[in-house]
Protein backbone atom coordinates (compact mmCIF):
# COMPACT_ATOMS: atom_id res chain seq x y z
CA UNK A 1 0.00 0.00 0.00
CA UNK A 2 1.21 3.50 -0.73
CA UNK A 3 1.92 6.41 1.58
CA UNK A 4 -0.68 9.12 1.71
CA UNK A 5 1.20 11.40 4.12
CA UNK A 6 4.97 11.63 4.42
CA UNK A 7 6.70 13.92 6.88
CA UNK A 8 10.48 14.21 6.68
CA UNK A 9 12.94 15.92 9.01
CA UNK A 10 10.30 18.16 10.57
CA UNK A 11 11.62 20.57 13.20
CA UNK A 12 10.04 23.48 15.06
CA UNK A 13 11.42 25.54 17.92
CA UNK A 14 9.77 28.16 20.09
CA UNK A 15 12.18 30.77 21.42
CA UNK A 16 15.11 28.41 21.00
CA UNK A 17 13.37 25.44 22.61
CA UNK A 18 12.85 22.51 20.26
CA UNK A 19 9.22 21.36 20.31
CA UNK A 20 9.88 19.05 17.33
CA UNK A 21 13.26 17.73 16.24
CA UNK A 22 13.82 15.95 12.96
CA UNK A 23 10.54 14.03 12.94
CA UNK A 24 9.88 11.50 10.17
CA UNK A 25 6.40 10.02 9.80
CA UNK A 26 4.81 7.95 7.12
CA UNK A 27 1.10 7.17 6.95
CA UNK A 28 -0.01 4.29 4.73
CA UNK A 29 -3.21 4.94 2.85
CA UNK A 30 -6.31 3.57 4.57
CA UNK A 31 -4.64 2.98 7.93
CA UNK A 32 -4.78 4.50 11.41
CA UNK A 33 -1.65 5.95 12.98
CA UNK A 34 -1.80 6.65 16.72
CA UNK A 35 0.49 9.28 18.23
CA UNK A 36 1.27 9.05 21.93
CA UNK A 37 3.78 10.62 24.29
CA UNK A 38 4.02 12.30 27.68
CA UNK A 39 2.83 15.87 28.24
CA UNK A 40 4.89 18.39 26.32
CA UNK A 41 6.26 15.73 23.95
CA UNK A 42 5.33 17.74 20.85
CA UNK A 43 2.16 15.96 19.69
CA UNK A 44 0.06 19.10 19.37
CA UNK A 45 2.93 20.99 17.75
CA UNK A 46 3.20 18.18 15.22
CA UNK A 47 -0.47 18.63 14.30
CA UNK A 48 -0.08 22.40 14.25
CA UNK A 49 2.82 22.23 11.83
CA UNK A 50 1.45 19.48 9.61
CA UNK A 51 -2.02 21.06 9.38
CA UNK A 52 -0.73 24.56 8.65
CA UNK A 53 -1.18 26.51 11.89
CA UNK A 54 2.63 27.02 12.08
CA UNK A 55 5.36 26.82 9.49
CA UNK A 56 8.12 24.33 10.24
CA UNK A 57 11.71 25.55 10.69
CA UNK A 58 12.95 22.66 8.57
CA UNK A 59 11.52 19.55 6.96
CA UNK A 60 8.81 18.69 4.49
CA UNK A 61 5.20 17.54 4.46
CA UNK A 62 3.95 15.63 1.41
CA UNK A 63 0.28 14.79 1.00
CA UNK A 64 -0.66 12.38 -1.72
CA UNK A 65 2.56 13.15 -3.59
CA UNK A 66 2.13 16.91 -3.33
CA UNK A 67 4.52 19.08 -1.33
CA UNK A 68 2.33 21.05 1.10
CA UNK A 69 5.09 22.24 3.44
CA UNK A 70 4.18 25.56 5.05
CA UNK A 71 0.72 25.71 3.45
CA UNK A 72 -1.82 27.59 5.56
CA UNK A 73 -4.61 25.51 7.08
CA UNK A 74 -7.25 26.24 4.42
CA UNK A 75 -4.87 25.15 1.66
CA UNK A 76 -3.95 22.01 3.58
CA UNK A 77 -7.67 21.26 3.85
CA UNK A 78 -8.14 21.88 0.14
CA UNK A 79 -5.26 19.51 -0.57
CA UNK A 80 -7.11 16.76 1.34
CA UNK A 81 -6.13 16.87 5.00
CA UNK A 82 -8.51 18.12 7.68
CA UNK A 83 -8.01 18.46 11.39
CA UNK A 84 -10.40 18.27 14.32
CA UNK A 85 -9.84 20.31 17.44
CA UNK A 86 -10.09 19.30 21.04
CA UNK A 87 -11.96 22.53 21.69
CA UNK A 88 -14.99 22.37 19.43
CA UNK A 89 -16.48 25.56 18.08
CA UNK A 90 -19.54 24.86 15.96
CA UNK A 91 -21.92 27.68 15.04
CA UNK A 92 -23.96 27.47 18.24
CA UNK A 93 -27.20 28.90 16.87
CA UNK A 94 -27.26 26.74 13.73
CA UNK A 95 -28.53 23.17 13.52
CA UNK A 96 -26.31 20.12 13.20
CA UNK A 97 -27.22 19.79 9.52
CA UNK A 98 -26.54 23.49 8.83
CA UNK A 99 -23.15 23.28 10.54
CA UNK A 100 -22.17 20.28 8.45
CA UNK A 101 -23.50 21.90 5.26
CA UNK A 102 -21.24 24.91 5.83
CA UNK A 103 -18.23 22.60 6.13
CA UNK A 104 -19.38 20.73 3.01
CA UNK A 105 -19.58 23.96 1.02
CA UNK A 106 -16.02 25.07 1.80
CA UNK A 107 -14.55 23.42 -1.29
CA UNK A 108 -17.12 25.11 -3.56
CA UNK A 109 -20.18 23.63 -5.31
CA UNK A 110 -23.86 24.44 -5.03
CA UNK A 111 -25.80 24.85 -1.79
CA UNK A 112 -27.97 21.93 -2.77
CA UNK A 113 -24.94 19.70 -3.22
CA UNK A 114 -23.58 20.85 0.15
CA UNK A 115 -26.89 20.05 1.81
CA UNK A 116 -27.02 16.60 0.20
CA UNK A 117 -23.47 15.90 1.29
CA UNK A 118 -24.34 17.11 4.81
CA UNK A 119 -27.32 14.75 4.99
CA UNK A 120 -25.13 11.84 3.95
CA UNK A 121 -22.42 12.70 6.47
CA UNK A 122 -24.84 13.36 9.34
CA UNK A 123 -26.33 9.90 8.72
CA UNK A 124 -22.89 8.29 8.49
CA UNK A 125 -21.91 9.55 11.93
CA UNK A 126 -25.21 8.38 13.43
CA UNK A 127 -26.62 11.87 14.02
CA UNK A 128 -29.83 11.61 12.01
CA UNK A 129 -32.01 12.17 15.04
CA UNK A 130 -30.06 15.34 15.90
CA UNK A 131 -29.99 16.79 12.39
CA UNK A 132 -32.30 19.67 13.28
CA UNK A 133 -31.00 20.19 16.81
CA UNK A 134 -29.29 23.51 17.47
CA UNK A 135 -25.57 22.85 18.01
CA UNK A 136 -25.37 25.02 21.13
CA UNK A 137 -27.63 22.62 23.00
CA UNK A 138 -25.68 19.43 22.28
CA UNK A 139 -23.91 17.46 25.01
CA UNK A 140 -20.20 16.60 24.71
CA UNK A 141 -20.55 13.22 23.00
CA UNK A 142 -22.84 14.65 20.33
CA UNK A 143 -20.56 17.68 19.88
CA UNK A 144 -17.66 15.31 19.23
CA UNK A 145 -19.67 13.60 16.53
CA UNK A 146 -20.58 16.94 15.02
CA UNK A 147 -16.91 17.92 14.99
CA UNK A 148 -16.12 14.68 13.17
CA UNK A 149 -19.00 15.21 10.76
CA UNK A 150 -17.78 18.71 9.91
CA UNK A 151 -14.32 17.34 9.20
CA UNK A 152 -15.59 14.45 7.07
CA UNK A 153 -17.86 16.78 5.09
CA UNK A 154 -14.78 18.43 3.57
CA UNK A 155 -13.98 15.06 1.91
CA UNK A 156 -10.49 14.62 3.33
CA UNK A 157 -8.12 11.81 2.39
CA UNK A 158 -6.39 12.22 5.75
CA UNK A 159 -8.06 13.17 9.01
CA UNK A 160 -6.03 14.49 11.93
CA UNK A 161 -7.87 13.88 15.19
CA UNK A 162 -6.87 15.71 18.35
CA UNK A 163 -8.04 13.77 21.41
CA UNK A 164 -11.47 12.92 20.08
CA UNK A 165 -12.20 10.86 23.17
CA UNK A 166 -11.32 13.51 25.75
CA UNK A 167 -14.30 14.40 27.90
CA UNK A 168 -16.22 11.24 27.04
CA UNK A 169 -17.15 8.70 29.69
CA UNK A 170 -15.95 5.13 28.97
CA UNK A 171 -19.32 3.94 27.63
CA UNK A 172 -19.34 6.79 25.11
CA UNK A 173 -15.90 5.95 23.74
CA UNK A 174 -16.49 2.63 22.00
CA UNK A 175 -19.13 3.97 19.59
CA UNK A 176 -16.71 6.73 18.55
CA UNK A 177 -13.92 4.18 18.05
CA UNK A 178 -16.31 2.05 15.97
CA UNK A 179 -17.15 5.10 13.89
CA UNK A 180 -13.46 5.87 13.30
CA UNK A 181 -12.79 2.26 12.33
CA UNK A 182 -15.65 2.42 9.84
CA UNK A 183 -14.22 5.58 8.28
CA UNK A 184 -11.06 3.62 7.63
CA UNK A 185 -12.63 0.31 6.67
CA UNK A 186 -15.61 1.52 4.64
CA UNK A 187 -14.50 4.89 3.31
CA UNK A 188 -10.76 4.21 3.00
CA UNK A 189 -9.86 7.29 5.04
CA UNK A 190 -6.43 7.54 6.61
CA UNK A 191 -6.46 8.70 10.22
CA UNK A 192 -3.77 10.17 12.44
CA UNK A 193 -4.88 10.54 16.02
CA UNK A 194 -3.31 11.97 19.12
CA UNK A 195 -4.79 10.31 22.17
CA UNK A 196 -4.02 9.93 25.85
CA UNK A 197 -6.40 7.02 26.39
CA UNK A 198 -4.08 4.15 25.73
CA UNK A 199 -6.70 1.41 25.46
CA UNK A 200 -8.19 3.31 22.54
CA UNK A 201 -4.83 3.74 20.85
CA UNK A 202 -4.17 0.01 21.17
CA UNK A 203 -7.55 -0.92 19.78
CA UNK A 204 -7.76 1.40 16.82
CA UNK A 205 -4.19 1.96 15.62
CA UNK A 206 -2.55 -0.02 12.84
CA UNK A 207 0.72 1.54 13.91
CA UNK A 208 1.87 3.82 16.70
CA UNK A 209 4.50 6.54 16.94
CA UNK A 210 5.79 7.65 20.33
CA UNK A 211 7.04 11.20 20.86
CA UNK A 212 9.21 12.34 23.72
CA UNK A 213 10.75 15.80 24.02
CA UNK A 214 10.10 16.55 20.39
CA UNK A 215 11.60 13.37 19.00
CA UNK A 216 10.18 10.10 17.78
CA UNK A 217 11.52 7.55 20.27
CA UNK A 218 9.63 4.46 19.07
CA UNK A 219 7.35 3.31 16.28
CA UNK A 220 5.71 0.06 15.27
CA UNK A 221 2.68 -2.12 15.92
CA UNK A 222 0.80 -1.11 19.09
CA UNK A 223 1.79 -4.21 21.05
CA UNK A 224 5.48 -3.77 20.21
CA UNK A 225 5.56 -0.13 21.15
CA UNK A 226 4.17 -0.43 24.69
CA UNK A 227 6.86 -2.96 25.57
CA UNK A 228 9.67 -0.81 24.18
CA UNK A 229 12.06 0.12 27.02
CA UNK A 230 12.47 3.67 25.67
CA UNK A 231 8.71 4.14 25.86
CA UNK A 232 8.49 2.81 29.40
CA UNK A 233 11.35 5.15 30.34
CA UNK A 234 9.63 8.15 28.72
CA UNK A 235 6.58 7.50 30.84
CA UNK A 236 8.86 7.40 33.93
CA UNK A 237 8.37 3.76 34.62
CA UNK A 238 4.62 3.93 34.40
CA UNK A 239 4.26 1.95 31.20
CA UNK A 240 1.31 3.14 29.14
CA UNK A 241 -1.53 0.99 30.32
CA UNK A 242 -3.27 -1.26 27.85
CA UNK A 243 -6.27 -1.60 30.11
CA UNK A 244 -9.46 0.39 30.26
CA UNK A 245 -8.12 3.50 31.94
CA UNK A 246 -9.62 6.89 32.41
CA UNK A 247 -6.40 8.86 32.25
CA UNK A 248 -6.97 11.91 30.09
N1 LIG B 1 2.73 28.28 20.51
C1 LIG B 1 3.74 27.92 21.32
N2 LIG B 1 4.60 28.85 21.82
C2 LIG B 1 5.62 28.49 22.62
N3 LIG B 1 5.87 27.22 23.00
C3 LIG B 1 5.06 26.26 22.56
C4 LIG B 1 3.95 26.55 21.69
N4 LIG B 1 3.32 25.37 21.40
C5 LIG B 1 4.01 24.40 22.05
N5 LIG B 1 5.04 24.93 22.75
C6 LIG B 1 6.02 24.17 23.54
O1 LIG B 1 6.43 23.06 22.77
C7 LIG B 1 6.59 21.89 23.58
C8 LIG B 1 5.70 20.78 23.05
O2 LIG B 1 4.35 21.08 23.38
P1 LIG B 1 3.09 20.32 22.75
O3 LIG B 1 1.87 21.08 23.20
O4 LIG B 1 3.29 20.13 21.31
O5 LIG B 1 3.16 18.92 23.48
P2 LIG B 1 2.04 17.78 23.61
O6 LIG B 1 2.75 16.49 23.40
O7 LIG B 1 0.90 18.10 22.72
O8 LIG B 1 1.60 17.90 25.12
P3 LIG B 1 0.16 17.60 25.83
O9 LIG B 1 0.02 16.11 25.82
O10 LIG B 1 0.35 18.14 27.20
O11 LIG B 1 -0.89 18.31 25.04
C9 LIG B 1 6.27 22.32 25.01
O12 LIG B 1 7.48 22.63 25.64
C10 LIG B 1 5.42 23.57 24.81
O13 LIG B 1 5.55 24.44 25.89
Amino acid sequence: MSSVLTVKGLSKSFRGIAALSDVDIDVTEGTVLGIIGPNGAGKTTFFNVVAGAFKPDTGSVTLDGKDITGFPAHKVARAGMTRTFQLMRPFATLSVLENVAIAASVGGGSQRAARRRAEEVVASVGMDEWADTVAGTLHTAALKRLELARAIATRPRVLLLDEVLAGLVPTERQPVLDLLASLRDEQGLSLVFVEHIMAAVMRLSDSVVVFDRGRVIARGAPAEVVDDPAVVEAYLGTAPSTGETTDE
